[in-house]
């Protein structure tokens, strides 16, 4: 199976993992990027099922609306289930970097209010150590150059994306060559400079369950 195909599997399954929990009154929080936007696609086929969604993206509450499932704001729901979404890299703690799409800061909100946070990926993904694909960092602009230089302190290599705005109008630096010991202990490291809106580590709150996409089929995978 290529890529592509891996991750419309891994939709799929996650789709199915929820419908026996869902219910008219479930609202159900979607991630994004390609591997989120295969689950949106798959969950919609059971939209008669549930109440409606919270994104963290405008992308993905756009591709939910065009689906016809309503999209509800964060501030108004107390009770989530599920979060769903993808990773750019993923342990077998079930720690990730996420943030390629730019979408880390909503992603992080959404799946600290869920119960159960699934990561659906494929098998390229998982990994033995976080850090070959470069963490990404959402900045207040104003800071961007002084948060630059701490991350240099830290010993990684920031590179500005540019032309990148995150929905919530800030700039990204993704940090190359960064040693990841503890990935808990850098999360709150680099969350505690001035400037920093949230990094792409996700090790304070990891996924409860990692849905891959292998050539042998979707596997189910707790943390280690
Ligand atoms: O900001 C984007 C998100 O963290 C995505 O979940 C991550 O980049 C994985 O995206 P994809 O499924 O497209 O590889």
């Amino acid at each position: 199976m290529t890529q592509d195909e891996l991750k419309r599997a891994t939709g799929i399954a996650a789709a199915d993992y929820i419908r026996p929990h869902l219910d008219d009154k479930s609202i159900i929080g979607v991630g994004t990027g390609s591997t989120a936007n295969c689950f949106i696609d798959a969950l919609a086929e059971h939209k008669n099922l549930f109440d409606g969604a919270v994104a963290s993206s405008e992308a993905s509450a756009q591709r939910l609306r065009d689906h016809g499932i309503p999209v509800y704001d964060l501030n108004n729901v107390s009770n989530l289930d599920f979060y769903i979404d993808g990773a750019d890299e993923i342990n077998k703690h079930l720690e990730m970097i996420k943030g390629g799409g730019a979408a880390l800061t909503r992603e992080k909100i959404v799946a600290a209010v869920a119960r159960e946070f699934i990561c659906i990926a494929d098998e390229t993904k998982l990994v033995g150590r976080l850090g070959a694909f470069p963490l990404p960092v959402e900045v207040i602009p104003m800071a961007r150059s002084y948060v630059a230089r701490e991350l240099v302190k830290l010993g990684g290599d920031p590179v500005y994306r540019e032309g990148v705005i995150t929905d919530n109008g800030n700039c990204i630096l993704d940090v190359h060559n960064l040693f990841i010991a503890s990935a808990i202990e850098l999360e709150s490291k680099i969350n505690q400079i001035t400037g920093v809106v949230t990094n792409g580590l996700f090790a304070l709150r990891p996924a409860d369950v990692l849905l891959l996409g292998t050539q042998n089929g979707v596997q189910t995978i707790k943390a280690e």
